[in-house]
Formats: structure tokens, C-alpha cells, sequence
């Protein structure tokens, strides 16, 4: 049965060859149709099976403005070569300003002839002296390759000649895609068999239909509303952000409320508060960048005093202080938060919203720094969420609950804690949940109930509880991505954002 096809389909079925593969410009020059016209009809083609398109990719090189000035001029070292050749430089050394003068040659060129010299053994440079070896410019191979490229010839030409021209900047280097099209054996049976027709249907309306009025006499094409059109793709909120947004609905409807603070804030937020003693390893403990900046001004000056004391006495009866020297100078240097735990110490000290009394839910989904070394699962920023729950009598029984609530409204059920030391938290857990695609256990994050050193000071009677949770963490367990760089930063993966969806 005779196949109809829409014009351009026909024109490039009945074009084609089953021995030749001919290239779209080709059958655009046979058919008269436009290239891009050509490419779709054949991709069309391909569809039905009718033709096979094979894709090669060729490399092609144009001059550049500098590399056409240096084939009217000449290389510029050739042109200091045959000028210190003329001087008699092969003889003996003669004065490089006399050389260049000779040369004609301008302040830049002069840099690229002495750039360009001793690589090719046209000569060398000794105390201003400039000896000339021997050597054939008329043979330059770079020379003769720009002259080459000038008269629309690139065939043949070495490769890393045109390596060198390219890192000279003279040439510039293009990478196309050559599509090819050869008919199938059943794009042959459709036209020596089955017979072939142009449709006499009409596939779009042009602004000539319109004036002439032609368009009330043709036939239209139907719309094929499952042909392959090309994707668009809209702005979209990244899903670290959509899932910070979700955590933050999640607390919420917990019961707790936001926090907020600095980013860069003074070493006693930070640490002090946290009762690190300032001369301990742990207070590097994450690498933070510290700031070349003036320390903070005004720290609250009671409250300084009582960190200051409890690290140098301890707390309650019984307690004993680090030893160890401190100073409101170290407590006013400011850093990068490595934690949003800073931001829990100005909350609970009544510095942020004022003096609180249990029971309080507190919560925030910031931005925290660390000098990590990079890996999948180390960046040098992450989010961290950060939350405490202060009331008259806490147990850890209540810290687990708390965690295997938040986390089963993200679909995430294996959950372990494992005993941790942290200066601030007595006892202290960190936590891990399972990678649903490696099934490895990887840490989420860190967690206990703040010791007497760390409230007393702040002027908090009750307990509380407290923790610090990698947001990015959390986004591993819920999509099962296992490197961090695929979500952000330059390495990351476009489509993986792209395509995820938030689940809820
Ligand atoms: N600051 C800890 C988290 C944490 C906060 C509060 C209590 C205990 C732990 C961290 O960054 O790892």
C-alpha cells in the first residue's frame, strides 16, 4: 500500500541512499529544503524505521584576529629571527634592542617572538645578547598551518600543531555534530516496494497563506500531539530548600518554635557558653574558620562572669573547673558558627526573647561552616538542625522518642544511637540511620542532655535536652543519594535536582 508522507519526509525518503550515507547539508542541497528542515523530517524518518542516522562529531578550526594578523605579517618570532639573521646574529651575539628595532616589530609581538624563540631553536637569550641558530623559517609548521586554515584547508594538518596554535590563542577550536542519513531496508522496501506520495496536506500556516488567502484552500495536517517536542524546564525551588521548608513544618507541627541568629558571632556563643575550655583541642573540634575581623563588642557581662567561673571552678558542690587559662579576649573573637548551637546558648541564656520558663520547644534549619576536608559526605557548609526541648524532668527515654518522631514522619524507621562525648552534653548520643540504597549505617547527628556547667551559667533550672542534625544527612536517607557534591556546590547533579521530587 502506497505510504503518504508529509512533504519534506518524501523529499528526504525518495533523496536517500541505502549504500550512501549522504550528510543533511547533502540532501538540504539536493531536496532544496533548509538544513533544519531536512534534520527533522529525518529524525521523523528515523522513527518510523524508514532511515538510520548516524552522528560523527568533526573538528574544525578558524583564525583568530591575532592569528590572521601573523598570516599577512608573519609569525613574530620569525620575524625577530630573520631580523637578528640580518644583524649577523648567527655569527655573534648582537644587543637584543638593536634586534628588535630592526624587526618593526610592536611591545606585545616582541613578548610572543621572545615567548615563542627558544622553543623552536631559533635562538637564545644571554644578557641581553641575542644569538641566532640555525634553522629554516620558511618551514615553520605553525606558520604553515595558519596559512593553511586562511585558505579554508584544514585536512591533514598535525594535531599538535594545532594544539600549540590553539594555546597561542591563534586558532580556535569547534566541535560539530555531522548527522548522516542512509535508508533501512525497510525505508528501500517502503519506496522500490510499497510506493511513497507527498501528502498534500499542509503541517503549518506561514504569514504567505494568510495574505494570499490560500489557507482556505488547504488541507491541514493533523496535530500529532505525541510527537517528541523539546523539554522546557522552569525555575525550581533546589530540594535541600524544599526540604529544609518540609523540617521546618515537621517541628512546627511539633510544637516548636524558630530560632534565628548570626552566622559569624563571638567565640563565647560558640564555645564559652558550650563550657569548652579554650585551650582544649575540642575547641578546634570542627575546624572553624575563624574571622580577620574586630572581636565582638558587647558580651553580657554577668552572664561572662559565670562562664568564666564555671570553667575555672566548676559547677554545684562537688564540681571542679578545667585549670586551664581564660580570657573574654579569646570569648570575644569571632568565627563562622561551626554549629547553630550558639544560637540555643543565646536563647537559653534570655539574651534572645527574653527570660524563658519550661516547658519550651526551640528549633532552627540554619547554615553551619567547618575546614572539612571535601568527600561525598563532607562540605565545607551544610545545614544543621539544630533543636531543645527544656522542661522540669527530661530523660533520654525523651530524647529517643523525640528523634523516632521526627524522623518517621520522613518515612525513616531504623534508627540507632550509640553513646558519644561531647564538653556540653552528659550523657551524649550520636545518631545513625540506614542508606536505603548501600544499607550502611551513616551518621545524622549529635545529641544529649546539657550538663549543670552549660545551664547553671545561662540561669536555667530544668533540664534540657538538645541535639544538631545534618539536614544533607537527612536528604541521603529520603532520596538515597550517596554523594553530597551531587546536590550541591559546581559538581552537582542537575538532573538528580531536576528530577527529585519532594516526598511527603
Ligand atoms: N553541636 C553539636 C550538636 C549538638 C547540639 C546540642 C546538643 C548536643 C549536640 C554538633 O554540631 O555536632
Amino acid at each position: 500500500m502506497t505510504r503518504t508522507l508529509p512533504e519534506a519526509q518524501h523529499a528526504v525518503l525518495t533523496t536517500a541512499s541505502a549504500d550512501d550515507a549522504q550528510t543533511i547539508d547533502e540532501l538540504a542541497a539536493e531536496t532544496g529544503l533548509k538544513p533544519e528542515t531536512v534534520t527533522g523530517a529525518a529524525f521523523e524518518l528515523e522513527d518510523a524505521g524508514l532511515v538510520a542516522i548516524d552522528e560523527s562529531v568533526v573538528v574544525d578550526y578558524t583564525l583568530t584576529g591575532e592569528g590572521e594578523r601573523y598570516v599577512e605579517a608573519g609569525l613574530p618570532e620569525v620575524r625577530l629571527y630573520r631580523a637578528a639573521v640580518d644583524a649577523g646574529a648567527r655569527d655573534d651575539p648582537v644587543s637584543m634592542g638593536q634586534v628588535i628595532g630592526a624587526s618593526g616589530l610592536n611591545g606585545g609581538e616582541v613578548d610572543v617572538a621572545l615567548a615563542n624563540l627558544a622553543r623552536k631553536g631559533y635562538g637564545r637569550i644571554d644578557s641581553g645578547q641575542l644569538s641566532a641558530d640555525d634553522a629554516d623559517p620558511d618551514a615553520d609548521p605553525e606558520a604553515d598551518a595558519l596559512a593553511a586554515l586562511a585558505d579554508g584547508s584544514d585536512e591533514g594538518l598535525d594535531t599538535a600543531v594545532l594544539d600549540q596554535l590553539e594555546s597561542r590563542n591563534l586558532v580556535e577550536r569547534h566541535e560539530r555534530t555531522v548527522r548522516s542519513v542512509r535508508l533501512t531496508d525497510d525505508g528501500v522496501d517502503a519506496v522500490m516496494l510499497e510506493g511513497v506520495e507527498a501528502a498534500e496536506t499542509v503541517d503549518r500556516l506561514t504569514p504567505e497563506m494568510l495574505t494570499t488567502g490560500e489557507w482556505r484552500d488547504v488541507e491541514f495536517t493533523a496535530y500529532n500531539v505525541e510527537a517528541d517536542a523539546p523539554e522546557h524546564r522552569g525555575g525550581k525551588t533546589h530540594i535541600l530548600r524544599q526540604t529544609a521548608e518540609r523540617v521546618k513544618d515537621v517541628l512546627v507541627g511539633m510544637g516548636f518554635e524558630e530560632m534565628d541568629g548570626p552566622h559569624a558571632d563571638a567565640e563565647f556563643w560558640i564555645n564559652d557558653c558550650l563550657f569548652m575550655p579554650q585551650d582544649h583541642p575540642a575547641r578546634t573540634h570542627w575546624d572553624q574558620f575563624a574571622l580577620d575581623v574586630p572581636p565582638m563588642g558587647e558580651l553580657p557581662e554577668e552572664l561572662v562572669e559565670r562562664v568564666e567561673s564555671a570553667h575555672r571552678n566548676g559547677e554545684g558542690e562537688d564540681g571542679d573547673g578545667y585549670h586551664s587559662p581564660w580570657t573574654e579576649e579569646v570569648a570575644r573573637e569571632v568565627d563562622l558558627r561551626g554549629h547553630t548551637t550558639s544560637l540555643s546558648m543565646r536563647y537559653l541564656s534570655g539574651h534572645a526573647v527574653g527570660e524563658l520558663e519550661p516547658p519550651q520547644r526551640y528549633f532552627s534549619v540554619e547554615k553551619v561552616y567547618r575546614n572539612d576536608t571535601l568527600d561525598p559526605t563532607h562540605l565545607l557548609e551544610f545545614f544543621q538542625i539544630e533543636g531543645w526541648v527544656m522542661a522540669e524532668d527530661l530523660s533520654v527515654r525523651d530524647l529517643m522518642g523525640t528523634f523516632t518522631e521526627f524522623y518517621s514522619q520522613f518515612g525513616i524507621t531504623d534508627i540507632q544511637f550509640k553513646p558519644h562525648y561531647n564538653p556540653y552534653t552528659e550523657p551524649s548520643f550520636e545518631l545513625f540511620g540506614r542508606h536505603p540504597e548501600t544499607d550502611e549505617l551513616i551518621e545524622i547527628g549529635n545529641s544529649g542532655m546539657f550538663r549543670d556547667e552549660v545551664l547553671r551559667p545561662l540561669g536555667v533550672d530544668c533540664d534540657v535536652m538538645a541535639w544538631g542534625l545534618a539536614l544533607e544527612r537527612l536528604l541521603m536517607l529520603i532520596y538515597g543519594f550517596d554523594d553530597i557534591r551531587d546536590v550541591h556546590g559546581t559538581l552537582c547533579d542537575l538532573d538528580l535536582l531536576r528530577e527529585t521530587e519532594v516526598l511527603y
